[in-house]
């Protein structure tokens, strides 16, 4: 798979390409995530980012180029690997006519879980993140934040390996980010790959062990923050990445 560390990737990109019409957005992205670990992947507004999520999560297909996740291809395989994937859309839609529970019920029963042991397993969780009290008014009604707060447990219902998340603290609060912080930091612990895109240079400073850095259609940067930061502020790397 040709990665730059000693495990196979998770995630394995090999120079994709995307365009929507005449506009190219993606120009050749390589990219491997490894897994049991926190990657932050940060860009400019309109880098790609969310383009380049919805390619893993097989909803766009590359126009050249592959990605393999878990050794399967993204699109083609898209269908057995949303039982590998739990993913956090930039703005998680919900049907209106949902309350809360209903739509993790919803997304239990699509993924073949057991309701009583999904509950038993997943009402910590809901605890955590402080949505008892609102699992029984509609989802479409949440605030911004309480709908990525939902969009995180439906991600991690069925205990995925891999988890995408684009922009997950988005309009979280100071407590809910610190849950959000030690729920990624055990899901590293625990095996599984965490991708998540961000503009918080000090989140991925203070969760990521490898970083990655989209501009003009390319992964300009790539590796462990440590290395890539040689003493730098995260902040510094960026803007010179990005100048040109
Ligand atoms: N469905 C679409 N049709 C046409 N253009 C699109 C579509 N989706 C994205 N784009 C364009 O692709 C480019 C990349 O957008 P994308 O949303 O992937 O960027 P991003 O890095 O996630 O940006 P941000 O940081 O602002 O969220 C932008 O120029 C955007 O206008």
């Amino acid at each position: 798979m040709g990665a730059d560390h000693e495990t196979a990737a998770a995630v394995d990109v090999r120079e994709v390409v995307k365009s929507f019409g005449d506009k190219p957005v993606l120009r050749g992205i390589t990219w491997d995530i490894p897994p049991a670990s926190i990657c932050g992947l940060l860009g400019p507004n309109g880098a790609g980012k969310t383009t380049l999520f919805r390619l893993l999560m097989g909803i766009l297909k590359p126009e050249a180029g592959s990605i393999h996740i878990a050794g399967l291809d993204a699109f083609d395989d898209r269908v057995p690997l949303k039982r590998l994937i739990g993913f956090v859309p930039d703005e998680p839609v919900f049907y209106n006519y949902l309350k809360g529970r209903e739509v993790i019920e919803l997304s239990a029963a699509m993924h073949d879980l057991d309701l009583d042991e999904m509950w038993r397993r997943i009402d910590p969780l809901v605890e955590r993140l402080e949505m008892a009290a609102h699992l029984d008014a509609y989802a479409e009604e949440y605030s911004r934040g309480m709908k990525k707060k939902l969009g995180l447990i439906l991600a991690l219902l069925h205990q995925p390996s891999i988890l995408i998340l684009d922009e997950p603290t988005n309009g979280l609060d100071v407590t809910a980010t610190r849950s959000f912080f030690e729920l990624m930091r055990e899901q590293a612990a625990a095996g599984h790959a965490v991708i998540f895109s961000t503009h918080l240079m000090d989140q991925v400073e203070r969760l990521c062990e490898h970083v990655a850095i989209i501009h003009g259609g390319k992964i300009v940067l790539a590796g462990r923050l440590r290395e890539i930061l040689g003493g730098r502020t995260l902040e510094d790397v960026f803007c010179e990445s990005t100048a040109s």
